[in-house]
C-alpha cells in the first residue's frame, strides 16, 4: 500500500476524532468522478428525507431518525416538541429510578429486564456492552429477545429472588410482535409466582394505542414511552427504545445523541469526498458491484464493540435486502454482514478470509486508546494493547497482500459520543447505498412472509391436537393423521409438529417409535 494512496484516500475528520481509510479498496482514480452524479442524487434524496418526505413509500411513512438527535430539524413543531419532551422525560425517569423514588415492591430497582426483539433489542444490547461498566453501573441489564422457554429460564434463574427490584422494559414498536408478547407473558407469570405485581415493575416502549400500549394502560404500568411510526425499529437506538435502558444503565445519553448529531452534520456534506457516509456507501457499491457480490465482514478490535456486527447485521440486511427496486423490477439486492471481534476472529475464520473464497471485504474498526488506565508490559516493552493493534495491522496487510480489500475506521476511544457517531455513520451510509441501488431501505416486507407462515403452523398445531384428542387412545402416523384431518399436503409439517409435541408431553401427546421415522406412531392420552 503506498503512502501516497493512503494520504489521498484516508479521510481524516479531526472534529470527530475519526478517520475513514478507503485506500485499501482497489478502485481506479476515475471511480469517484464517475460516481459523482449518483452520490449527488443520494445526498439530495437524504436532504428530502430529513425534510419530511415520504421516504418509505410502501408504508407511506416519513423516516425521521435523524430528528431524534436534532429535534429542531423535524418537519413540524409537534414532532419537535414530542422528541424534546420524551428526552427530558427519559432523563427524569432514570433520575427517579436511581434515587429510589420509583422503586419495585422490594426496594430500589437494581436490575432491568429488557423484553424486545430485532430493532427493539439489538441497539440496547450493543450499547450496554459498549458503554456499560457492569461492576459499578446503577443497574444490571438482562434481555429476553426470543421466544425460547429455556432462554427465559436462564435469565429468570439469574434474577431469582430479585424480581421485586427488577424493572421490566417491554419494547415493541408495533405492539404485536409474538416473541415480545410471549416474553411479557412469561415475565408476568414469573412476577406473579414470586407474589409480586408485574404492573408495578413494568414500563412499555411502544406505539401509542398499540396492543402493548393498551395492556400497559389497562394494567396501570409504571410508565409508557412512545415509539413513533416515523422511526424504524432498526434505527431506533437513539429513540426511547435505546435511550430508556441506556439512561437507566447510567450511560450518558446526551453524549450519544451529540455524537450522532455531530456525525449527521459531517455526513450531510455535499462535497462527498469529505463525507464519510457517502464514501462508505461508494466503497460498498464498488466492492459489491452494486449487487451484493461480496459480504461485509465487520472486525472491531475492541471487546466493547463486539456486538456491533450483530447490530449492523439488522441495520444493513433488513434495510438493503430487497427483492424489488423502487421501479418494481426484481433485483434481489442486499449485502450480507457478519463479524465478531479482533483479534479473536483471527483464530476462527480469518484463515478463510486470507486464503479462501474471496467473496467479502473487511471493515476494521480500530480504537486507539487501549484502556482507562496504564497497561503493564507483557513482552519486552509491549502491552496487550500493542499486540491488539499489531494483530489489526498485521491481518489487514496479510489480507491486502492476497488481494483482499478492506476499509478501516479509526476512533480514539469508545465513549457515548463515539457510539452515537458510529450508529449515525452507518445509518446514513445505508440510506445512501439504498439510493445508489434504487431500493426502499426503510421497509421489511420479507419479514412478514415468515411471520405469516409461523402463524399458520400454530393453526395447524391446533388442528393436530384437536384431531388426536377427538380420537383419544388411537395411534396415528404423520401420514394417517394428515389424512384424518384433511391436511395431506402438509404431512411434513405435521410430522415436525408431532415430534415437537411428543418431546413436550404436557399436552398429552405420546410417541411410539417405528422402524423408520415415518412409521412413528402418535396418540393422545
Ligand atoms: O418493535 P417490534 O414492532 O416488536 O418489531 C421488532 C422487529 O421486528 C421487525 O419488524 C422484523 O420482524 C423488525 O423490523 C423490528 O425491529
Amino acid at each position: 500500500m503506498s503512502w501516497n494512496r493512503f494520504k489521498e484516500y484516508c479521510l481524516n475528520i479531526p472534529s470527530l476524532d475519526l478517520s475513514l481509510d478507503v485506500s485499501r479498496v482497489d478502485f481506479p482514480d476515475t471511480y469517484l468522478a464517475e460516481m459523482q452524479p449518483k452520490i449527488a442524487k443520494a445526498i439530495a434524496d437524504m436532504e428530502a428525507l430529513e425534510g419530511g418526505a415520504i421516504a418509505n413509500p410502501d408504508e407511506n411513512r416519513m423516516v425521521g431518525h435523524y430528528w431524534l438527535r436534532n429535534a429542531a430539524i423535524a418537519p413540524d413543531a409537534a414532532i419537535t416538541d414530542e422528541i424534546t419532551k420524551t428526552r427530558a422525560r427519559i432523563k427524569d425517569f432514570a433520575k427517579k429510578v436511581h434515587a429510589g423514588e420509583i422503586a419495585g415492591q422490594d426496594g430500589p430497582f437494581k436490575n432491568i429486564l429488557c423484553i424486545g426483539i430485532g430493532g427493539s433489542a439489538l441497539g440496547p444490547q450493543f450499547v450496554s456492552q459498549a458503554l456499560g461498566h457492569p461492576a459499578s453501573d446503577p443497574v444490571k441489564v438482562y434481555f429476553f429477545d426470543n421466544t425460547d422457554p429455556d432462554g427465559f429460564d436462564i435469565v429468570l434463574s439469574q434474577l431469582k429472588g430479585q424480581l421485586g427490584q427488577t424493572l421490566a422494559i417491554v419494547t415493541t414498536k408495533s405492539g404485536g410482535t409474538p416473541e415480545t408478547r410471549n416474553g411479557m407473558v412469561e415475565a408476568q407469570a414469573a412476577w406473579k409466582a414470586a407474589g409480586l405485581d408485574f404492573a408495578k415493575h413494568a414500563v412499555a416502549i411502544t406505539g401509542e394505542g398499540s396492543k402493548m400500549d393498551k395492556v400497559a394502560v389497562s394494567e396501570g404500568w409504571i410508565e409508557r414511552f412512545p415509539m413513533w411510526d416515523w422511526v424504524g425499529g432498526r434505527t431506533s437506538e437513539l429513540a426511547a427504545v435505546g435511550l430508556v435502558p441506556a439512561a437507566l444503565n447510567g450511560i450518558d445519553i446526551d453524549g450519544m445523541l451529540d455524537g450522532a448529531a455531530a456525525m449527521d452534520e459531517v455526513t450531510r456534506n455535499k462535497d462527498f469526498r469529505q463525507n464519510p457516509a457517502a464514501m462508505l456507501a461508494l466503497m460498498w457499491y464498488r466492492l459489491t458491484g452494486g449487487k451484493g457480490a461480496r459480504d461485509m465482514v465487520i472486525l472491531p478490535y475492541k471487546e466493547r464493540l463486539s456486538l456491533f456486527a450483530k447490530y449492523l447485521q439488522q441495520l444493513v440486511m433488513e434495510s438493503l435486502g430487497k427483492e424489488k427496486d423502487l421501479d418494481g423490477n426484481v433485483v434481489h439486492q442486499g449485502i450480507a454482514v457478519y463479524g465478531n471481534k479482533g483479534s479473536t476472529d483471527q483464530h476462527a475464520y480469518v484463515q478463510q478470509l486470507r486464503d479462501g473464497v474471496p467473496n467479502f471485504y473487511a471493515t476494521f474498526i480500530e480504537v486507539l486508546k487501549s484502556r482507562a488506565g496504564d497497561s503493564i508490559a507483557v513482552e519486552g516493552e509491549h502491552t496487550a494493547g500493542d499486540f491488539l493493534q499489531g494483530f489489526l495491522l498485521g491481518t489487514r496487510d496479510a489480507l491486502y497482500d492476497n488481494g483482499r480489500n478492506s476499509i478501516t475506521i479509526t476512533v480514539k476511544e469508545v465513549t457515548p459520543f463515539t457510539v452515537g457517531m458510529l450508529i449515525a455513520l452507518y445509518e446514513r451510509a445505508v440510506g445512501y447505498y439504498g439510493t445508489l441501488v434504487n431500493i426502499n431501505a426503510y421497509h421489511q416486507p420479507g419479514v412478514e412472509a415468515g411471520k405469516k407462515a409461523a402463524a399458520s403452523t400454530l393453526e395447524l398445531r391446533q388442528a393436530i391436537l384437536d384431531g388426536l384428542r377427538a380420537a383419544k387412545g388411537e395411534s396415528f402416523t404423520a401420514e394417517s393423521l394428515a389424512k384424518k384431518i384433511g391436511r395431506e399436503p402438509q404431512t411434513e409439517l405435521i410430522y415436525k409438529i408431532l415430534e415437537n409435541l411428543a418431546a413436550n408431553p404436557a399436552k398429552g401427546v405420546q410417541k411410539s417409535a417405528g422402524q423408520a421415522f415415518c412409521d412413528n406412531q402418535y396418540s393422545c392420552v
